[in-house]
Parts: structure tokens; C-alpha cells; sequence
């Protein structure tokens, strides 16, 4: 049995599998292994113990393979005793899953299930670490969550729970509940993934002009069912109604602040049923207050519950459900069978397509590749956010130049990675070697990989590799290659991830903290000026490498640093005027 390994979040854990390392790995073999999962229980059938409420369907699944507990609202100190006795734990988004779950399970806790979609309550770090694999239900709650969101715009626009409320106290106020009208409004769906979309065609049936910003969402997809892509500020400032679908991640956390409140119509109406965190809630407060918003609809709450006397949710204008968006009974029926079905897979030792941590790896092949793990997802994740928005990815070429045969180089992993560095910073998805191939093929990315055999000792398993998209517009023209695509390399030099070449400029930065990229005209003191700019805001500079054509012609310089510098500091570097044209990556 494999031992753990000390790397990233997404690859510590324990790592089991039935064969000792090969590498190669020939495609063949690697899908005949199995992950030995179960280890408890004397042999006989596994314990799943089910936390919150799991629709019918999924429990006799379940009770056909494993003696099932069925124990609801469990205290903290319950839940970590119960565990100890379970090789299996199913959840919603009720039951917080932390550290001391793990460590409480004494290492028999082998599957989490979280029974939807998102996985906030379980703390996967943790997971990985005690060798737990967390398997979820990315598909069955869609539509219900889309009708929730629906239900609410409706509601929202004719004071439905409002007027309900009157009328059972009593009272019988017609022209205090006058509505407003949806048809021929113009909706705002933030975020064009599964549930977004769902909601778009809906509102379009409804008579709705339907707008959607979703930077990574094929323009053709939403021109299928009549929508129209656009910025995020044609967007917020062009809506009457703004319906949330997006993921919390740093980028969307408190999207909706007192700054794009400022720029929304007088009157808007909002709809929350993503996550509570992609707004502020406390700006949300002052909008409804000062009458930018009219009115909102939430299903999500920074907290939940939220603290009995909240002050939103006690307001006129918002009508709020409990986190009902998923609650319906198909929708619970389709979850608890999906989740089921996940969790007995995965105490059998079958790869689970849902899986939302730790791949299983032979940790020789991991020790091997660790640096070139990292150095595939930063590669992912510059060259996405080179792309314009509105572009949308469909189309990336992986190359890896090395000397070894290519039967002899396993590249599922880095694949992986570079997907996971492209689409896990815009989604909800959480993406590893199980379900990299699975969640790109969902989301339209044809990824296609290519060897370039080098002449040389095989010692070093790569010697470079390169990310390429294609048919997109971006916003860092220098990125692009002669053929017009985003264009990446990196290598790992002395262990530490490199990036090498940005479209046709030769670079050398390190890959750690954030990257920014400048086109200038060559002359001497470029480098001098920026520095100070950074300097004077005491943002660390890493490194810095300038790349050019030829002295005196175009450059690219790249600055790696360890801090974000302020949007004040990053336009004093664009005010420079040697400088035509630069950007800010994230890695
Ligand atoms: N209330 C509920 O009960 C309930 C039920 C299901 C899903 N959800 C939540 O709804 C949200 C959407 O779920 P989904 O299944 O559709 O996820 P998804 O991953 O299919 O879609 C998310 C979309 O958001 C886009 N996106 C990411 N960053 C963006 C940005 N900065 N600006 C604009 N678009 C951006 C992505 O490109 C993607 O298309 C998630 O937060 C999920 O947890 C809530
Ligand atoms: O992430 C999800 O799937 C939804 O938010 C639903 O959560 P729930 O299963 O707790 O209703």
C-alpha cells in the first residue's frame, strides 16, 4: 500500500492501489487497477451512515450493499462519535463535515457523499489528508434550482409571500401589493453554467429580454436559446431583473457590493439562489434602503440559518426561502440515487466520475511528477485568463516536448491539471484525474494532446510544456502565437516551475504568486520604472525577465510578484508610455 505524500491540497492523500508503481503506466493496465477503499468493518458489509434527509430511492440503494444509519440532526459531538463506526458518510448542505469528522473516524470514514452540489460544509483539505475521498451530485438538483429561481423571480415581482402574509393577518390590501410586470423586462442571469442556463430559457418563455455575462460560456450556446452574452457592466446597468448563478470563488465573492449597486437601473429586483456570499449583504441592505433595489429574492445566506432578527431577511422587500432551491421531491429522489450510486462505487473501489478530491496515483509517479503537476495547472490557469471574455474556451492543445517515448510518459495527470487550472477557477466544479476529462467534455473543451520527442537523455520526464487556445480573442495581444492562438510554455527549471514563453516572447518567472505581463517598446529603464511603481507600494517583485524580438523593437517583460498591487498601482504602470499594453494574472 502506497504511503502519503506531503503535495498540494489535491494530491496529499493516502493513495491506494492494488499494484505497486510502473512507470510507464500503459492506459490499459491503469484503468484495470482498483482503489481499495474499504478496510473496515471485518470484511462484511460496509456502514454509511446518512446525516440529513436522503430521498427513498437512494436509501434502498444504499441498504442493498451496506447496513445503513439513518440519524438525523446530530450535534457535533454526536456526528464525531457515530463516525468512528462508519466507512461511509452522506450529507446536504446542513451538516458541517470539518477536520475533527476526520480525525474523530480514526481513519475508517472511507467516502464522504454530499447528496448536491456544492461541497462548502465539507472540509476537504482534511479529507484528502485522512485519505477520504468526497464524491458529490453535480446534475440531478438543475432544474429544480432553475424553478426555485423562477418561482422567486415571479413571487418577487408580485409581492406573492408579502401579500400571503397580509392576508393571513388578517387584512385585505389590494393596492398596497401592486406588482410589477416580467414580460418584455430585461433579465440579468450572472452566470451561464447548468443551473443559469436553466433559468435563461425559462425567463425567455416568460416574454423576458434575457442578458447573460458569464466570461467562459460559449456565445453559441446562449445564442441557442436567444440570449444575449455581454459585459458584466452591460449587465448590471442595463437589467431590471439580475438573477445569480454563479459559484462563490475569490472572484465572485461580494460581486454585488455598494460600487455595482451604484451602477445598476434605479429599481432593479435581485434573485439569489447560488450562494449567499456572491453578495454583500450588508450593501445589499443599503441598496434596498435607499431604493436602488426595489426589491430581492434570496435562497442563500452568507450564514445559514441567518441569525434570527437579519435584518434582510426581515426586510419588506426581500422574500426569502430557507436554501430551498434543490428541494423538491424528483430533484432529492435523482440526488439521493446519484449520490448513492457515488458512494457505493466508491466502497467498492470503483474510480467515482464525481469524485471531488484526491485522485489515486502511484506516488512514484507523483513524486516524478509533482513539479510538472504544478507547473501543467499555472500553465492552465495563465492561459485562461489571457482569453477575452465573451470569448468562450472550446478548443486547447496540450504539447509536451520530452525525450523519453511517449510509452513511457503517462500524461493523464498533467492533463488533468491543465484542466483543472482552466475551468476550476470560473466554475463550481471541483476537477482531478477523475473527472478532469469528464467535467471538460461537459462543459464543451475539446482537449487535444500532442508529444514532440526530443533528441536527449530521458532523465528529466519533460523538458517543456505548452498550452495553446484557440479560436478565442485576448486580451493580451502579445499572447497570441502566429497561427493566432493563446500561447504558454513553461519548464521546470532546478525544480521550480518556469514560465518560458508567452506567444512568441521568450520569458523566465517563476510561477508563485501572481504574474504581470507588460508589452513595451525596448528601452533601457523599463525595467527601473516599474520596479519603483511596485516599490513605492511595497509589492514584492519576485522576478522579472524581458523577452524581445530584437534590441530596440517590442518586449515582453514579466514581473512576478508576491502581492496584488492596488488597481491605482497597476494603472500607473499602464499610464507608462513605453508601455502598450499589459495585464494581471492571478496564478
Ligand atoms: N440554492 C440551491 O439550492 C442551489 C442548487 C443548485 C446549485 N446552487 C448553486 O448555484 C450556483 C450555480 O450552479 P451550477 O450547477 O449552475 O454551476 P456551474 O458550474 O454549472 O455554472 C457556474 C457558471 O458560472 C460561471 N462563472 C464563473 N465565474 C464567473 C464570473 N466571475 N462571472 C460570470 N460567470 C462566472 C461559469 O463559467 C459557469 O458557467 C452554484 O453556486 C451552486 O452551488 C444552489
Ligand atoms: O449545492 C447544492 O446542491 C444546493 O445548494 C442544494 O443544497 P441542499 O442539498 O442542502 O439543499
Amino acid at each position: 500500500m502506497a504511503t502519503p505524500l506531503g503535495l498540494s491540497s489535491l494530491f496529499s492523500s493516502r493513495l491506494y492501489t492494488t499494484t505497486p508503481s510502473v512507470f510507464p503506466i500503459h492506459r490499459k493496465e491503469f484503468n484495470r487497477r482498483r482503489i481499495i477503499l474499504v478496510t473496515a468493518g471485518g470484511g462484511g458489509k460496509p456502514t454509511i451512515l446518512v446525516a440529513e434527509k436522503l430521498g427513498q430511492a437512494g436509501i434502498d440503494l444504499l441498504k442493498k450493499h451496506a447496513n445503513v444509519d439513518c440519524s438525523y440532526d446530530l450535534s457535533v459531538e454526536e456526528l464525531c462519535t457515530k463516525i468512528s463506526l462508519c466507512d461511509a458518510l452522506i450529507v446536504r448542505s446542513g451538516t458541517k463535515v470539518g477536520r475533527d469528522v476526520f480525525e474523530s473516524s480514526r481513519g475508517r470514514l472511507k467516502v464522504v457523499g454530499r447528496a448536491g452540489v456544492g461541497i462548502d460544509n465539507v472540509d476537504l483539505a482534511a479529507a484528502t489528508e485522512y485519505g477520504c475521498l468526497v464524491v458529490n451530485a453535480p446534475t440531478a438538483n438543475t432544474v429544480a434550482a432553475a424553478e426555485h429561481g423562477i418561482a422567486l423571480l415571479t413571487a418577487m415581482a408580485r409581492n406573492v409571500a408579502q401579500a400571503d402574509a397580509s392576508i393571513k393577518a388578517g387584512k385585505w390590501m389590494r393596492s398596497k401589493y401592486v406588482g410589477v410586470s416580467l414580460v418584455g423586462k430585461t433579465l440579468a442571469v450572472l452566470g451561464f453554467g447548468k443551473v443559469g442556463s436553466e433559468v435563461a430559457r425559462r425567463a425567455r418563455g416568460l416574454g423576458m429580454h434575457v442578458i447573460t455575462h458569464d466570461p467562459y460560456a460559449p456565445a453559441d450556446r446562449a445564442r441557442a436559446i436567444g440570449v444575449e452574452l455581454v459585459s458584466f457592466e452591460v449587465a448590471i446597468s442595463t437589467a431590471d431583473f439580475i438573477s445569480l448563478h454563479l459559484p462563490l470563488t475569490a472572484a465572485t465573492s461580494k460581486m454585488l457590493n455598494d460600487e455595482t449597486f451604484a451602477r445598476m437601473k434605479r429599481g432593479v429586483r435581485i434573485v439569489n439562489v447560488a450562494r449567499g456570499g456572491v453578495i454583500d449583504e450588508e450593501a445589499l441592505l443599503r441598496a434596498l434602503d435607499s431604493g436602488i433595489v426595489a426589491q430581492a429574492a434570496l435562497d442563500v445566506f452568507t450564514v445559514e440559518p441567518p441569525v434570527k432578527d437579519n435584518k434582510l431577511v426581515l426586510h419588506e422587500s426581500v422574500t426569502a426561502t430557507p436554501h430551498l432551491g434543490a428541494s423538491t421531491m424528483e430533484a432529492q429522489e435523482g440526488v439521493a440515487v446519484e449520490i448513492a450510486e457515488a458512494v457505493v462505487g466508491a466502497l467498492r473501489g470503483e474510480l467515482a466520475a464525481t469524485a471531488v478530491n484526491a485522485p489515486m496515483v502511484p506516488p512514484e509517479v507523483l513524486r516524478e511528477l509533482k513539479p510538472y503537476v504544478v507547473l501543467a495547472e499555472k500553465l492552465g490557469r495563465l492561459a485562461v485568463q489571457l482569453v477575452t471574455g465573451g470569448s468562450g474556451v472550446d478548443a486547447v492543445k496540450v504539447t509536451y516536448a520530452s525525450s523519453r517515448s511517449p510509452d513511457d510518459l503517462d500524461t493523464r495527470l498533467l492533463r488533468a491539471m491543465v484542466i483543472k487550472g482552466l475551468i476550476e477557477p470560473i466554475s463550481s466544479v471541483f476537477i482531478n484525474l477523475v473527472n478532469s476529462d469528464y467535467v471538460a467534455k461537459q462543459r464543451g473543451v475539446k482537449i487535444s494532446e500532442e508529444r514532440m520527442v526530443l533528441d536527449g537523455s530521458p532523465e528529466d520526464p519533460i523538458e517543456y510544456i505548452t498550452v495553446r487556445i484557440a479560436n478565442v480573442e485576448s486580451r493580451f495581444a502579445s499572447a497570441l502565437s502566429e497561427s493566432g492562438e493563446i500561447k504558454v510554455e513553461g519548464r521546470v527549471k532546478q525544480g521550480v516551475p518556469s514560465l518560458t514563453k508567452v506567444g512568441l516572447f521568450g520569458v523566465d518567472v517563476s510561477l508563485e504568486g501572481s504574474v504581470i505581463l507588460c508589452r513595451q517598446v525596448d528601452q533601457p529603464g523599463m525595467i527601473g520604472k516599474v520596479g519603483s511603481i511596485l516599490g513605492d507600494e511595497n509589492v514584492n517583485v519576485s522576478f522579472m525577465s524581458v523577452g524581445r524580438i530584437a534590441p530596440g523593437k517590442q518586449a515582453v517583460m514579466a514581473i512576478g510578484v508576491d502581492e496584488q498591487p492596488s488597481k491605482e498601482t497597476l494603472k500607473k504602470i499602464g499610464d507608462i508610455s513605453a508601455i502598450e499594453e499589459f495585464v494581471f494574472l492571478k496564478l
